[in-house]
């Protein structure tokens, strides 16, 4: 999988997104320009994908108002779309799997030259005039070092599944503060066969803002304002959604 800068890449960042925050999407932006700037791709889209509602994670609120949130976080991105597919299935799917789905549902779009594929069914978050780009894209998922640091907890991954991520997608980092995924990957035996698979992105401007924290603010009645978009916010205390109630925040 050599990346060059003709290496057409789409990013994928699977989440609870309960909410999601700026920094969510941001991140995308922060990858778009690392890979773009380093000559390493050029990215085509980016899609957010909410775990499904079966996902035991505290404060995590349906999917219904999680992926309602997302789209009005995304109004004003023109490269960065929802897909629900998670989220519509029986239970939970596994991380592997969700990139897989997605990969071959590009990969049969793209061979569809003959329009077999019915306009209205597909998907936003595939991109505009994807078609008319020359050959493959690579769908890689896209996380904060929390996400890969994850990978080492025991009995939450599978291996095989951390080789097929790592090996036919390949993973971009977004450092957090308070980590170090380079140490990380060179104290991993699994990660550092895979190095070249895994781009490290450092984040200059750094932002820890978590939904576990904007769920704190909003169920204590604190302000949010500036951490988090104006119009999720408004959402949120519409449906007095993370105990707010109605309260102001
Ligand atoms: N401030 C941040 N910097 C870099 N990556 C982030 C940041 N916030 C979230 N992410 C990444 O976004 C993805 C989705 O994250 P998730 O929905 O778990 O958000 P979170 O804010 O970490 O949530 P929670 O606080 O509920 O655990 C993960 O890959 C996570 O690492
Ligand atoms: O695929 C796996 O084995 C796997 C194990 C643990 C977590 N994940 C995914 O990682 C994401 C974790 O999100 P969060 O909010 O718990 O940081 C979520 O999309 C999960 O589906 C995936």
């Amino acid at each position: 999988m050599r990346m060059t800068s003709s290496t057409k890449i789409m990013l994928i960042a699977c989440g609870s997104f309960s909410p999601p925050t700026p920094m969510h999407f941001r991140m995308f932006e922060i990858a778009r320009d690392h890979i773009q700037q380093m000559g390493l791709g050029q990215v085509v889209g980016g899609i957010v994908s909410p775990v499904h509602d079966s996902y035991a994670k505290k404060g995590l609120v349906s999917a219904t108002h999680r992926c309602a949130m997302i789209k009005i976080g995304l109004k004003t991105s023109d490269w960065i779309h929802l897909s629900d597919w998670e989220t519509q299935q029986e239970e939970w799917t596994r991380t592997r799997q969700v990139l897989q789905y997605h990969q071959n549902y590009i990969n049969s779009y793209l061979k569809d030259t003959n329009g077999t594929i019915n306009n209205q069914h597909i998907p936003a978050w595939i991109p505009e005039g994807i078609k008319r780009t020359a050959g493959q894209v690579q769908l890689k998922l896209l996380c904060g070092a929390d996400l890969l640091e994850s990978f080492a907890t025991p009995g939450l991954w599978k291996d095989e599944d951390l080789e097929a991520i790592l090996g036919y997608h390949g993973i971009v980092v977004i450092s957090r503060a308070g980590s170090n995924p380079e140490q990380f990957i060179f104290n991993s035996d699994l990660l550092s066969r895979y190095r070249r698979n895994i781009t490290i992105v450092t984040n200059w401007v750094t932002n820890d803002v978590s939904s576990t924290l904007i769920r704190k603010l909003l169920s204590r009645g604190l302000s949010v304002k500036y951490l988090l978009d104006d119009h999720v916010a408004e959402y949120i205390r519409k449906f007095g959604l993370f105990g707010t109630n109605n309260e102001t925040s």
